[in-house]
């Protein structure tokens, strides 16, 4: 058995800046050469999972320190409902102050409803004399938005239910028309089904809440809607409080925040509810995250995928960055994902049913770090997106040990290479000449717009080619170019 050697990890960001970041002569606004993030969040129950819990996670999200035209955001909604959709739009609104908010003030936790929860005092280390009007005034909007959430479900059954009046005056008078024209005096009552309406006056394709065929939880239609576009490559300031006076009784009241040195551009926000149909198997989460994986490919096809579940968020601004510290190291090409740990709040304090599951992941994950490495748990997990494609690591071949018969982790590739034939399926990426395309097999599908971005996810989630034992790295600013 192998000896149990747990394994500490940590970061330096600083050194992440340094290769990615630092202003250069070919790059002088140091625009970022990080790959791009797609960050997958699942939902199912808008019952059971509450949609302001959900936009509280999409918000530290967006919120998130990691560039912006790097970084998009997919909601999958299994349970294809309306209430979700609108929640997803109010947080895309609320946003456009949330987030500069926190770059400006530099807040943590990114999500308002346990920042403004903190037990702690919230004017520690803040320096900033305008930190207390602002602070005051996000409060004020965050409750008014808390107000708006809370109010979707019953705002949107009442806006059904005045259209459907509507519809039905339509149909009595078609009626009573067509009737008097053949002079049919015998009137049917007439039914209509009770549809769910969208603010535009159009069908939701997704789950009514009045459920009619093609349009229950397990049958409908996909929906695909991008509610914060990709954002503009350079950063945008926002505007200082003396041009932008909220006016009270003619009274100019400098109530509106002054971001003339934040940036204050948001990732892309993208709505999906994946189609539904009687008599398949959906695979719950692991169905929604394939769609996921597949819409964002032809999307942004960001070369990394981090998911979480609708009621999980970032704890720490900076994760995204220090996930990325393992995948861009030397070596880092060779890693599938990294698994965050899971740490919760609203627990018992003197935790019973010992739900902060310290044994699991402070002790067992990390000796599993020690071993081959740590197992996926579900959930706030940085992958490889070409990984998840069922490619083979990119040097499986057999490597000359340093000892003769070895005992170290090389030996795993030599093994694999190997079995590949029977017991595997994946796919080789040929190490000399890259991708060939015309050799994928048709798992993939018929979308050629699917098939094309696979290389290109690949090239772009490689680690730099700064250093000779990097054999197939990227050159460095390959990626700051728009
Ligand atoms: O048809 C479905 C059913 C569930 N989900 C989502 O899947 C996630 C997890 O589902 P849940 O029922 O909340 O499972 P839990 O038992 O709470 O979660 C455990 O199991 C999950 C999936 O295996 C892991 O992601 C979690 O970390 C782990 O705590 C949630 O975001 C759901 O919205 C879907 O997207 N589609
Ligand atoms: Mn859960």
């Amino acid at each position: 058995l192998p000896k149990l050697c747990p394994v500490n990890r940590a970061t330096d960001l600083t050194v992440l800046k340094e290769k990615f970041e630092i202003p250069s002569p070919s790059n002088p606004t140091g625009k970022s050469d990080l790959p791009g993030l797609d960050i997958f969040v699942s939902t199912a129950d808008p019952e059971k999972e509450p949609p302001l819990v959900t936009a509280n996670t999409i918000l530290s999200i967006l919120a998130a320190d990691y560039p912006v035209e790097k970084l998009s955001c997919y909601v999958s909604d299994d349970g294809g409902a309306l209430l979700t959709f609108e929640a997803m739009a109010e947080a895309a609104s609320f946003a456009s102050v949330w987030v500069p908010f926190c770059r400006k003030h530099g807040i943590e936790p990114r999500n308002p409803e346990s920042y403004f929860a903190l037990k702690k005092d919230p004017y520690k280390n803040k320096v900033r004399p305008d930190f207390v009007r602002d602070r005051r005034r996000l409060k004020r909007e965050y409750d008014e938005f808390k107000v708006r959430i809370n109010a979707l479900p019953d705002a949107i059954r009442r806006r059904s239910d005045a259209y459907h009046a509507r519809e039905e005056l339509k149909a009595v008078r078609q009626q009573r028309q067509e009737a008097a024209a053949a002079k049919d005096a015998l009137l049917e009552p007439i039914k209509i089904p009770k549809a769910t309406w969208m603010a535009d006056g159009t069908h939701w394709p997704g789950t009514w809440i009045h459920p009619t065929s093609e349009h229950t939880r397990g049958d409908h239609a996909g929906i695909i809607q991008v509610m914060l576009k990709p954002p503009a490559e350079e950063p945008i300031f926002g505007i200082s409080s003396d041009d932008n006076h909220e006016e009270v009784e003619g009274q100019p009241i400098p109530g509106v925040l002054d971001l003339s040195e934040v940036d204050v551009r948001l990732p892309m926000l993208v709505y999906v509810s994946r189609e539904k149909r009687p008599g398949y198997d959906h695979n719950k989460k692991a169905g929604a995250m394939n769609a996921l994986v597949r819409a964002s490919a032809v999307m942004s096809n960001g070369p990394f995928i981090l998911n979480l579940d609708c009621d999980h968020y970032f704890y720490n601004s900076l994760a995204l960055r220090e996930g990325m510290c393992f995948m861009m190291d030397r070596g880092g090409d060779r890693i599938c994902y990294v698994q965050f740990p899971q740490r919760f709040e609203g627990i018992d304090p003197s935790d019973r049913y010992a739900n902060h599951n310290t044994v699991f992941f402070d002790v067992n994950m990390r000796a599993l770090d020690g071993l081959q490495g740590p197992v996926y748990v579900g959930t706030g997990c940085l992958f490889r997106r070409i990984a998840l494609y069922g490619f083979d690591p990119p040097r499986t071949k057999i490597r000359s040990s340093p000892c003769g018969r070895c005992c170290c982790g090389c030996c795993f590739p030599a093994r694999r290479a190997a079995s590949h034939d029977v017991e595997t399926h994946a796919l080789r990426m040929d190490e000399d000449d890259g991708m060939n395309l015309s050799s994928f097999p048709r798992k993939f599908g018929n979308s050629s717009f699917l098939i094309d971005s696979i290389p290109v996810a690949e090239f772009q989630g490689r680690p730099l080619a700064d250093h000779p034992s990097v054999k197939n790295g990227r050159p460095p600013g390959a990626l700051h170019i728009a």
